[in-house]
């Protein structure tokens, strides 16, 4: 048997998602309906994918796709002088196009309501508008499978050129093959692939699931980017859905976290769609065993260290009260349109009393604090956010506890900012948050901030202004800007020496601006 090829066969259920998993913990195994046998990914045949789409390897780096435009179709180079599996072991991809082209081959079959289904998610998700290109993104399992092959019929029938990416995260040996083997399918829909790959994962610490996730999120949106795709479809699924609501209530979460995963998401420059949110994972798995294709299982999804795994088992085990995935998704779309009327609430709120002073928040005390609690918490957390650069709102305590600081009158510090308590809150940067930033030119610095040198400037850099900084900045109270504000914003520095601080009044000819203006800041409110 070869390594990793599981000795009972495929399992049944679907694995966890690789969101939730570190990517160390094996081989995969493949699904091959067709025959029902598993066998270690043989999806290779790299010769096959490459000759008929003349691809050539390229590696991403973690800062996402450079300078040039993807290639249409990108297959990493094994070395190997022949396919690593016999093709007997391959799913059978080339049978793909062949079925889903035959309106007959779909409507006899029971699931044929899955490719409606995804029509009527995709026509609500963008709106009535359809975008000229589409990105998918899969993985090679079976949710991600099924949704590239159900997205080919519709981008098929609406004139959309799809285009499929999957991330090589390189850190299980069997993820060239997995890359290869998803590339091998796209490439029998005729579909240009992408396989993206991380080249920073052996130096990833901590969690290196996260730093995974992350660095897979950051590839698929250069590649969107680079590639001119608007919209990327990703293949989350109904019990994806059912597993982080169980996730999530175990953590004590309120509205927000318990509307789970949304249908449609931009970050990154991109729009994130998940046409699959209400399809059980089950069905994807008979769509594809009913057109015999295939897709890659991973073995650590059965691996009960984590929680998601947990979670799908004690989520089999609420069956019987009727606490299934069906229900537990339903109640988090309910919290999701419960989160969009308080996110409507925050924002209009918002329009009275937030505000933009060169890089600072500021909020109406009086105002702030006159609200109900979950709006007050929202738009403070929302202010932390935006100064202290980060899309992860504080913890709820912590939150509290500033509250209750301000309501005494009283500043602190949080979440990488600080709070100047006054008739006025002035949420600023910490400077120990970013006293060690830097930034080049023609980069951003802390996230945020920009500036525009005067013509012959010569090098420099941009670094906090800090104490001394200011010590050497004659005109600043005139700013009006306070010293907590000054010290942490951007100033222009060649080594050593200050050369402009624009904000504290020094450097006539210097510009610095944040990226954001104070309408972008009040219509973020909507976005989270
Ligand atoms: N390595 C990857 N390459 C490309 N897309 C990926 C990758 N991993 C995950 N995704 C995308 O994110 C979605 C959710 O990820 P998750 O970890 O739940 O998937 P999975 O278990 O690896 O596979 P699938 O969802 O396809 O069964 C996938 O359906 C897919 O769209």
């Amino acid at each position: 048997m070869p390594e990793g090829q599981g000795a009972d066969g495929p399992k049944p259920g679907r694995p966890a998602s690789r969101d939730d998993l570190p990517l160390d913990a094996g081989e995969g195994a493949l699904h091959d309906p067709g025959d029902c046998a598993p066998g270690h990914i043989g999806a290779g045949a790299p010769e096959n994918a490459s000759r008929q789409s003349g691809g050539s390897a390229v590696g991403l780096s973690d800062s996402g796709v450079s300078d040039s435009v993807l290639p249409e179709y990108v297959l990493p180079d094994f070395g190997l002088s022949e396919p690593p599996f016999p093709e007997a072991d391959l799913p059978d991809a080339g049978r793909i196009a062949a079925r889903i082209s035959d309106p007959q081959a779909s409507s006899s079959h029971p699931d044929a309501a899955l490719p409606d289904h995804v029509a009527r998610a995709m026509h609500g998700l963008l709106a009535g508008t359809v975008p000229l290109r589409l990105g998918v993104a899969v993985s090679g399992g079976g949710d991600s499978v099924a949704l590239m092959l159900v997205l080919h019929g519709w981008a098929q029938a609406h004139g959309v050129a799809l285009h499929v990416a999957t991330v090589d995260h390189g850190l299980r040996a069997a993820a060239a093959q997995e890359a290869a083997f998803v590339a091998r399918l796209a490439a029998d829909l005729g579909l240009p692939c992408a396989v993206l790959r991380w080249t920073q994962g052996g130096a990833a610490r901590g969690n290196l699931q996260g730093a995974a996730r992350a660095a897979r999120y950051r590839l698929l949106g250069a590649w969107a980017q680079a590639a001119g795709l608007s919209h990327v479809a990703l293949g989350h699924t109904q019990d994806d859905q059912a597993e982080t609501f169980l996730m999530r209530l175990a953590r004590g979460s309120g509205v927000d976290g318990l509307s789970c995963m949304a249908a449609a998401r931009q970050a990154q420059g991109v729009v994130w769609l998940r046409p699959l949110l209400e399809v059980p994972r089950a069905a994807l798995r008979d769509h594809l065993s009913a057109r015999g294709v295939g897709w890659v299982d991973d073995p650590s999804n059965d691996d009960t260290r984590f929680d998601r795994v947990r979670a799908r088992q004690a989520l089999a085990a609420l069956a019987p009260l009727g606490l299934d995935a069906a229900g537990l998704a339903q109640t988090a779309a309910r919290m999701a349109r419960a989160r969009g009327a308080l996110a409507q609430t925050a924002f209009a709120a918002a329009e009275g009393m937030l505000r933009l002073d060169r890089g600072d928040v500021l909020l109406d005390r009086a105002a702030l604090m006159a609200l109900p609690d979950d709006l007050r918490d929202r738009l403070l957390a929302h202010a932390l956010c935006v100064v202290g650069n980060t899309p992860y709102r504080p913890r709820l305590a912590a939150l509290h506890r500033l509250c209750d600081r301000l309501a005494a009158g009283q500043g602190d510090t949080l979440h990488g900012a600080r709070i100047l308590c006054g008739a006025q809150l002035r949420i600023t940067r910490e400077w120990q948050a970013v006293r060690a930033a830097v930034a080049a030119p023609g980069q951003r610095w802390d996230g945020r901030w920009q500036v525009a040198a005067p013509a012959g400037a010569g090098p420099w850099e941009v670094r906090a202004l800090g104490p001394a900084g200011l010590a050497l900045c004659p005109e600043w109270r005139a700013t009006g800007l306070p010293r907590p504000s000054l010290i942490a914003g951007p100033a222009i520095w060649r080594d050593a020496r200050l050369i402009a601080a624009p904000l504290a009044g020094l450097g006539e000819n210097w510009r610095i601006f944040t990226t954001e203006t104070e309408s972008d800041v009040r219509a973020r409110l909507l976005s989270h």
